[in-house]
């Protein structure tokens, strides 16, 4: 077995975005920024939120936070929305998910101007994606693929299975995996909740990528000799003994399948690292104009 580490990809990955920072500071004057927009007070969204403004601020970034009670109108939400699609200094906007029930979180996406939308959930954007155009990549599919060239994983000709087809991670990764590229050109199964024996597929898996939210979902006996395995999964449990009050769990048994996996990522310390870095790329590549002149 051997890690797909996120740590070490990240850590280096981030001293590459933190030189073309520089250079872009030295050429224009100023810092890529990136806004987000956090509703509420969810101890999830909390930590990911802290994080991507923390790592901002390391390679270079210029980050802000706008933050509204749970209580905070979709009006409200919409036209500070509008107001930072204005603003010329801002490059990036993300609005942190999930959102309070009476928040339609489609119309909120699709008000984002897509040239900013560098969670890249904007519908030109997936659009944009699925035919191969430029595009903003959502940041955790598009971390995944860092990843998997980081390591020169081969995929062309594989079969790769995704469980789960969220907007943000499942269906965006399987379009991913089935284009003309490098990592893609697999033979793509998605599977989700209405999937009658799920392991029929996961067994013939080459590489299996799982994002559902289920603890230990996948386990050895699911899995063939030589698989890669993506485990996306981010399960808190409250722990009396970790010193941050709370334990992290992906969707994959871990110590069960790791013996018969060829490649595996942790959790902690895998995707949810790289899901940083595609934020930051994005927010780059928008300063840069690299996908919208
Ligand atoms: N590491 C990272 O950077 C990130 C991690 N995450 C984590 O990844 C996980 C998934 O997130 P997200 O995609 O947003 O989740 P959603 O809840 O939006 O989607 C879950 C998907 O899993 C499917 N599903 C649920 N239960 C089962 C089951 N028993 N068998 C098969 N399929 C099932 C659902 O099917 P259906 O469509 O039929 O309901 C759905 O498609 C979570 O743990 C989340 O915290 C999320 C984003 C980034
Ligand atoms: N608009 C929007 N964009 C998102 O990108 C988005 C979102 N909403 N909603 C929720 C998910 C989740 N997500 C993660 C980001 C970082 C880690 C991360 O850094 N994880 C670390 C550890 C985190 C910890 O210790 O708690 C790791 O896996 O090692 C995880 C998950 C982004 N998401």
């Amino acid at each position: 077995m051997n890690l797909l580490d996120g740590k070490y990809v990240s850590e280096k990955l981030k001293g590459e975005i933190a030189e073309q920072a520089a250079a872009y500071l030295a050429q224009t004057g100023r810092k890529p920024h990136l806004v987000a927009v956090l509703v509420g007070h969810d101890g999830g969204s909390e930590t990911y939120v802290a994080s991507k403004m923390k790592n901002c601020e390391k390679v270079g970034f210029k980050s802000s936070l706008v933050r509204y009670e749970a209580d905070v109108t979709e009006e409200e939400l919409l036209a500070k929305v509008a107001e930072l699609n204005a603003d010329a200094d801002i490059d990036g906007i993300i609005v942190q998910l999930p959102l309070p029930k009476h928040i339609d979180p489609e119309k909120v996406t699709e008000r984002i101007d897509h040239r900013k939308d560098v969670d890249g959930f904007h519908p030109v954007n997936l659009g944009r994606m699925q035919r191969n155009l430029p595009s903003f990549i959502p940041a955790t599919p598009y971390g995944i693929t860092l990843m998997l060239k980081e390591y020169g994983i081969e995929t062309a000709g594989k079969h790769c299975v995704v469980i789960g087809r969220s907007n943000i991670v499942g269906s965006p990764m399987s379009i991913l995996m089935a284009r003309n590229t490098t990592p893609g050109n697999c033979t793509v199964t998605i599977c989700h909740s209405r999937t009658p024996d799920i392991k029929k597929f996961t067994l013939d898996a080459d590489i299996l990528i799982v994002a559902i939210g289920k603890k230990n979902f996948v386990t050895a006996d699911m899995v063939k000799d030589g698989v890669v395995v993506i485990d996306v999964g981010m399960n808190r449990e409250t722990s009396a003994t970790n010193k941050s009050g709370y334990k992290l769990y992906g969707d994959v048994d871990f110590d069960g399948v790791a013996p018969k996996a060829s490649w595996i990522t942790p959790v902690p310390g895998g995707v949810g690292l790289m899901t940083i870095i595609g934020l930051l790329k994005n927010t780059l590549a928008s300063a840069n104009k690299e996908v919208y002149s």
